[in-house]
């Protein structure tokens, strides 16, 4: 809790402003039973006029007093609240972005959502009501009590036989509903990923007719959540009938002992009748303690959710300045060194002693089986992960001494499946390099053979794409995320698979379009038409390389190689 209320720290002045508020508003509130008191004993008693408009002009100017405060604590409260998520969310989104690839796949997409807006959501709420009414409970509490010992000590301490009972009560809530809570957000956390998945793969639950399947499993996850919330709210909503009944018993005992005070004219009417009404405060309080509680537990449960991202240390990528660093466009030779691969979580290793050596401008395809570990030995050139043994080299330096800014600044990367964001198609290839004018986003676009489609559509290059947008066909998505990438001018071009959808003869032109740039290409291909356009070919095998060489070499050399050859072959004679 304490490393998300740090948050709180820049608004502390509004924080101490809406307290000091909220106690002015209460301490008016809490002399009102006084001066009632003194209306009823010294006027309406007494029948003394005078008195009782005195009073009751008092009592009229404290009113306003606390109508006013009222106000003001409200608006420093919801800025202060508003102010705080707002940065505790930037924060945790500015954390989540520095993560490795290693901890994103410890966390599931759906659980880091719920943390940016469910469990913020929850605290932000607590914070907002702690300074216009949390903790107002538990001051009015003490000091209504308070006030009742000034009143009169005796029937005041009668009030107090229960408290004991009620110090238990509330430590059994705090503890249980925090744990209770942590579950109902780790619930959550499931929902959000079974409507994501359902929603990312509407097409297949169509296609599939998988409707009621997936009704079926989204009631499920939110039956349980529904359950686990219940539970979490009997478990706190006991509490309230259990607090009333201690805290009337000990009202009575008050009204007993302080009836017989008065009847042996030890007391007066009018201090009884104050001791009651601050009593009867003291209950409606409680009442509101275990609303209280309930969302204080909850906030704890998420602040805790939220502290585990905020104090991670290990595997932070560490960002070494905003701006893109500028590379010799001359740098680019890469070498792998007897790398070996595992992934973080699991104990087969992906690649195996994988050693090469890739000249500066040399296009590489790299074939192999589905699995055979293709994306994987891509992914650590920009490293998305760290080898587990060996060492890869850029320009005869290890990666790992390249500050990551000016390794990634020199890669362009298409991975495997296009992404396009919301926005226009300029602002999408755009994406690759913020600062690059139209005409270098025409020149990306027409290398990567999609300026022509981009032209006949009627809005040209401010035509929208993603959620909002047009549904691109998956060959213009691959060729607008190679432009996107083209745009950056990189030294090394990592495409992974990205021109899988294309026709053969746009792929052709695509082709002879990158082997124009001086980039260093590597080029996952699972087509040996296209592999035949590059230098050099390597041929993976369950994560070892199987034959590395120009095609005429492989057909010669590689058994593997002149499977797969031959199998296309037959593909193309069958077609
Ligand atoms: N995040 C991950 N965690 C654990 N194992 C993984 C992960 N990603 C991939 N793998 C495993 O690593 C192996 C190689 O996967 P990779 O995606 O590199 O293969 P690929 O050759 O690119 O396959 P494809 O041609 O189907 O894309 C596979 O056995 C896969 O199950």
């Amino acid at each position: 809790m304490k490393v998300v209320l740090s948050y709180v720290k820049p608004y502390k002045w509004y924080a101490i402003c809406a307290l000091v508020l909220m106690l002015v508003e209460l301490a008016a509130e809490l002399v009102q039973p006084l001066i009632i008191s003194k209306i009823i004993d010294d006027g309406i008693i007494l029948k003394d006029l005078h008195v009782i408009s005195l009073w009751g002009g008092l009592l009229i100017g404290i009113s306003l007093i606390a109508f006013a405060s009222g106000i003001f604590n409200t608006y420093y409260s919801a800025h202060v609240a508003q102010s705080f998520a707002f940065d505790l969310r930037n924060a945790l989104f500015s954390k989540i972005q520095s993560f490795s690839m290693a901890i994103y796949l410890k966390y599931p997409t759906s659980s880091l959502i719920t943390r940016l807006t469910s469990d913020v959501q929850q605290v932000q709420s607590v914070l907002f009501m702690s300074l216009r009414i949390m903790l107002r409970a538990p001051l009015s509490v003490v000091l209504s009590l308070m006030m009742a010992f000034f009143v009169n000590a005796e029937m005041a301490l009668m009030l107090m036989i229960g408290t004991p009972i009620l110090a238990i009560f509330l430590y059994v809530i705090v503890k249980k509903g925090s744990f209770l809570f942590s579950e109902v957000q780790r619930r959550m956390d499931k929902l959000n990923r079974a409507l994501q998945e359902s929603l990312q793969a509407i097409y297949l639950v169509k296609a599939f007719m998988r409707n009621h399947y997936e009704m079926k499993k989204f009631h499920q996850v939110a039956e349980d959540l529904k359950v686990d919330t219940m539970k979490a709210l009997r478990t706190m909503e006991l509490m309230m009938p259990l607090m009333a009944f201690v805290l009337n018993v000990s009202l009575l005992f008050a009204i007993w002992y302080g009836a017989k005070e008065i009847s042996m004219n030890r007391a007066q009417v009018g201090e009884m009748v104050a001791v009651v009404n601050y009593a009867l405060r003291i209950t409606g309080y409680f009442g509101m303690f275990a609303f209280i509680l309930n969302s204080f537990s909850r906030a704890k449960a998420s602040s805790e959710r939220m502290a585990e991202i905020l104090i991670m240390e290990e595997g932070m990528e560490k960002a070494d300045g905003l701006k893109e660093e500028k590379v010799s466009a001359e740098i680019g030779a890469i070498s792998f060194k007897e790398v070996s691969f595992i992934y973080p979580n699991t104990k087969k290793p992906v690649l195996q002693d994988i050693t090469f050596d890739v000249k500066k401008g040399e296009k590489l395809a790299i074939m192999g089986a589905t699995g055979s570990g293709k994306s994987t030995l891509l992914s650590l050139i920009p490293r998305f992960f760290e080898p587990t043994k060996g060492e890869i080299l850029v320009d005869g330096k290890d990666i790992k001494e390249w500050p990551l800014k000016k390794l990634r600044s020199m890669i362009g990367y298409v991975p495997q499946k296009s992404l396009l964001f919301t926005g226009t198609i300029e602002d999408n290839v755009k994406w690759g390099k913020r600062e690059a004018a139209f005409d270098e986003v025409v020149a990306a676009a027409k290398r990567s053979q999609i300026h022509e489609t981009i032209s006949a559509f009627p809005e040209g290059y401010d035509t929208m794409v993603g959620q909002k947008g047009v549904n691109l066909s998956g060959g213009q998505k691959q060729r607008l995320s190679i432009a996107r990438a083209l745009i950056r001018k990189p030294q090394i071009l990592i495409l992974d698979d990205s021109t899988s959808a294309l026709d053969v003869k746009t792929e052709a032109a695509l082709w002879e379009a990158l082997k124009g740039t001086k980039a260093t290409m590597l080029v996952v291909t699972q087509k040996i038409h296209t592999a035949k356009g590059a230098d050099r070919i390597l041929l993976l095998d369950e994560g070892k390389i199987s034959a590395i060489g120009t095609h005429e070499e492989l057909m010669q050399s590689s058994e593997l190689y002149q499977q797969i050859a031959h199998s296309q072959e037959e593909q193309v004679g069958d077609e």
